[in-house]
C-alpha cells in the first residue's frame, strides 16, 4: 500500500484518483510546520502540495520512503529541487491546468485597474456615491505589451485581441511565425515601455527576469500607463513601480504576487491608492485547482506504479551502463549550452548537435538533454533534463543530432550550433585526459579554455593594439584578468578574445568597451 500525504489545500475532486486506487492511502494534513512534517513524512511514499508547503531538504532527508512529490501548479519555487534529485525524489508539476485561470485573473486585473473597480466598490459600499472621481480608460485601440510569452502570455494577448487591443509581445523564444500567428508584433522589453498603454509580465522569475521592468524602464514609459503583475513577485521593482505611480508616469498597477508572500503591513502597495492587489489568487479557480490535482494525481500515481510519466521537473534515472559512459560528458554539455544560450540573439529554431569520437557509438540523448537544459536555462521555467526536449517541441525548435566518425585531432567532441532568424553560433567542447573540460571552438575561431565562472567574449577586428585597451580599461575598473586567448582565421581579419575574469564587469564597463573603435560587441557571461 502506497502512503500520499496532501499538505496544502488541494481540491479533493481532483485527487479524487488517489482515494479510489485500492493501492493508495491518502493522508490530508494541512497547515503543518516543518518540524511537525519532519516528524510523519517518513511513513509516505508521496507528498502533493500546492504553494504553501515549504518543501526543504530536512524534510526531504527525513522521508526515506519519499518517491515523488508532486506539485499542484506550474511554479515549484517552494521545493528544493536540487536536494529532491540528489534524494532521487521525482518532482513532478502541472504546468497546464492553471493556465486560464491565471489568464483570466490577469484580464480581471486589467479591467479592475482600468476602470477602478476596487476603489469604486470600497467607497460604494462605505456610504459614498461619487461617480466623478473614478473616470476610466478603455482596452479597445489601446497597446498591449506582454513580457512573456508562453503559456498565460499567449492566451492573454488572444483575449486582448478580442477586446481590440494592439498586442506586442517580447519573449526571446519567440519566432516571429509563432507572433504572427497569434497575432502578434514583437518588440523589445524597452520599445514595450515606450509604447505600451497597459504591460502585463508573464515570465518566470530568473536571474534575467528579475526587475526586467526597473527604473530605466519607467522612464521610458508614456504618462496613464498600467502595469498588470500576476506571474511572480521581483519581476517587476517594487520600489521603482512606486516611485513611478507617485511621479504620474504610471495611473494604475494591479499586483497578484509579490517579492516577498505575504508582504508586510507596511509594504508601499498596501496603502497606495492606485495600486490594487490579490493574495496569489491567479490559479484560485474550481476549475484550475480541480485540472492541478488531477493532473498531478495521475503523474503521482504512474511513478508510484513504476509506469512511464511526463511532467517530471528534475532528474530521471539513466542507465547505469549509459551513466558511467555519459556523465563526464553533462557539464561540458550543459555549460556549452549555457554559453550559446546568452550568445545566441533572438529566437532558437534550431539546436545542431554533432557528436565525434569516443561519443559515436553510445546513446547520447541524455547528454543532448543536458545541452538543450542549458540553452534555456534562465528563459523557460523550472526547466531540467527531464522536460527541456519536451519544452523545445513546444517552441517549435527543431533539435537535430549529428554523429560524426571524421577523424579530429580530439578524441571525443561536441559541437552544438544555435540558430535564431539572425545569426548562427557554434561552440565546440572537449574532455581531455587529466586537464577537463576545454572549449576549443568559437564559431570559425579555435580557442581554449575551460567553460567557467565569468567570461568576456570580445568580437574585434584584429588590429595591433587592442589586446592592451581592453586590458588597460578592465584593469582601471578593478576587473582582473585570469586568462585571455586571441582566436582569429587570418591577420588582420576578424577575431575573437576571450577573457576570465575573476568578478563580473559592470554594464558600464561592457559598454565602454564595446565604444572602442575596432570592437564589434562584447559579451559578459556568468557560466
Ligand atoms: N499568479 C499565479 O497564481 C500564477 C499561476 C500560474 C503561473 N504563474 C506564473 O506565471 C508565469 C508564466 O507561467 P506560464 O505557465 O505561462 O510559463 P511558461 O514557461 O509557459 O512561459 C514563460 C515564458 O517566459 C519566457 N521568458 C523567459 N525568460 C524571459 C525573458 N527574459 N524575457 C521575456 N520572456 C522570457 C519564456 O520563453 C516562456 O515563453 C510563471 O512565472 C508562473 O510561475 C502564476
Ligand atoms: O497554488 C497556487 O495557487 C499558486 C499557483 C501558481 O503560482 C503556480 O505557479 O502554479
Amino acid at each position: 500500500m502506497y502512503k500520499v500525504l496532501v499538505s496544502d489545500p488541494i481540491s479533493d475532486m481532483g485527487i479524487q484518483l488517489l482515494y479510489d486506487a485500492e493501492d493508495v492511502e491518502v493522508d490530508k494534513k494541512t497547515g503543518l510546520s516543518e518540524d511537525e512534517l519532519v516528524a510523519i513524512i517518513g511513513d509516505y511514499d508521496a507528498l502533493l502540495v500546492r504553494s504553501q508547503t515549504r518543501v526543504t531538504e530536512r524534510i526531504m532527508g527525513a522521508g526515506t520512503k519519499l518517491k515523488v512529490i508532486g506539485r499542484a501548479g506550474v511554479g515549484v519555487d517552494n521545493i528544493d529541487l536540487e536536494a529532491a534529485t540528489g534524494r532521487g525524489i521525482v518532482v513532478i508539476n502541472a504546468p497546464d491546468g492553471n493556465t486560464i485561470a491565471t489568464c483570466e485573473h490577469t484580464f480581471a486585473m486589467m479591467m479592475s485597474v482600468a476602470r477602478s473597480i476596487p476603489q469604486a466598490y470600497k467607497k460604494t459600499v462605505s456610504g459614498e456615491w461619487d461617480r466623478k472621481t473614478f473616470v476610466g480608460v478603455e482596452l479597445r485601440n489601446k497597446v498591449l505589451g506582454i513580457l512573456g510569452m508562453g503559456r498565460i502570455g499567449s492566451e492573454v494577448a488572444k483575449r486582448a485581441k478580442v477586446f481590440g487591443m494592439e498586442v506586442i509581445g517580447y519573449d526571446p523564444f519567440l519566432t516571429e511565425e509563432r507572433a504572427e500567428k497569434i497575432g502578434v508584433k514583437l518588440g523589445s522589453v524597452n520599445d514595450i515601455a515606450a509604447k505600451a498603454d497597459f504591460i502585463t509580465v508573464h515570465t518566470p522569475l530568473t536571474s534575467e527576469t528579475r526587475h526586467l521592468i526597473g527604473k530605466a524602464q519607467f522612464d521610458l514609459m508614456r504618462k496613464g500607463i498600467r502595469i498588470i503583475n500576476c506571474a511572480r513577485g521581483g519581476i517587476i521593482d517594487e520600489l521603482a513601480l512606486v516611485d513611478a505611480v507617485n511621479q504620474g508616469i504610471v495611473a494604475g498597477a494591479a499586483f497578484d504576487v509579490f517579492e516577498v508572500e505575504p508582504p508586510q503591513a507596511d509594504h508601499p502597495f498596501l496603502n497606495n491608492p492606485n495600486i490594487i492587489v490579490t493574495p496569489h489568487l491567479g490559479a484560485s479557480t474550481i476549475e484550475a485547482q480541480e485540472n492541478v490535482a488531477i493532473d498531478v494525481s495521475e503523474e503521482v500515481l504512474h511513478i508510484l506504479r513504476d509506469q512511464p510519466f511526463k511532467n517530471a521537473v528534475n532528474m530521471p534515472p539513466v542507465p547505469a551502463n549509459v551513466l558511467s559512459k555519459l556523465q563526464p560528458y553533462f557539464n561540458l554539455g550543459e555549460k556549452i549550452g549555457v554559453i550559446l544560450g546568452q550568445i545566441a540573439q533572438g529566437a532558437v529554431h534550431e539546436i545542431v548537435v554533432s557528436y565525434a569520437g569516443d561519443l559515436i557509438d553510445v546513446d547520447t540523448s541524455p547528454l543532448t538533454r543536458h545541452i538543450v537544459k542549458g540553452i534555456f536555462t534562465n528563459r523557460l521555467e523550472s526547466i531540467n533534463i527531464v522536460n527541456a526536449m519536451h519544452l523545445a517541441k513546444t517552441r517549435d525548435v527543431n533539435i537535430v543530432v549529428q554523429k560524426s566518425s571524421t577523424s579530429s585531432s580530439f578524441t571525443n567532441l561536441v559541437t552544438v550550433t544555435v540558430k535564431t532568424k539572425q545569426e548562427e553560433k557554434t561552440l565546440a567542447g572537449t574532455l581531455l585526459a587529466g586537464i577537463g573540460e576545454r572549449i576549443v571552438l568559437i564559431d570559425q575561431y579555435p580557442v581554449d579554455f575551460p567553460p567557467a565562472g565569468h567570461l568576456l567574449l570580445v568580437s574585434h577586428n584584429d588590429k595591433p593594439g587592442i589586446i592592451g585597451r581592453v586590458g588597460t580599461l578592465l584593469g582601471n575598473n578593478d576587473v582582473n584578468i585570469a586568462t585571455m586567448q586571441v582566436g582569429r582565421k587570418v591577420i588582420g581579419g576578424s577575431a575573437i578574445m576571450v577573457l576570465t575574469i575573476d568578478k563580473e564587469a559592470p554594464k558600464e564597463v561592457l559598454s565602454a568597451l564595446e565604444s572602442q573603435s575596432e570592437i564589434v560587441n562584447v559579451r559578459g557571461l556568468k557560466i
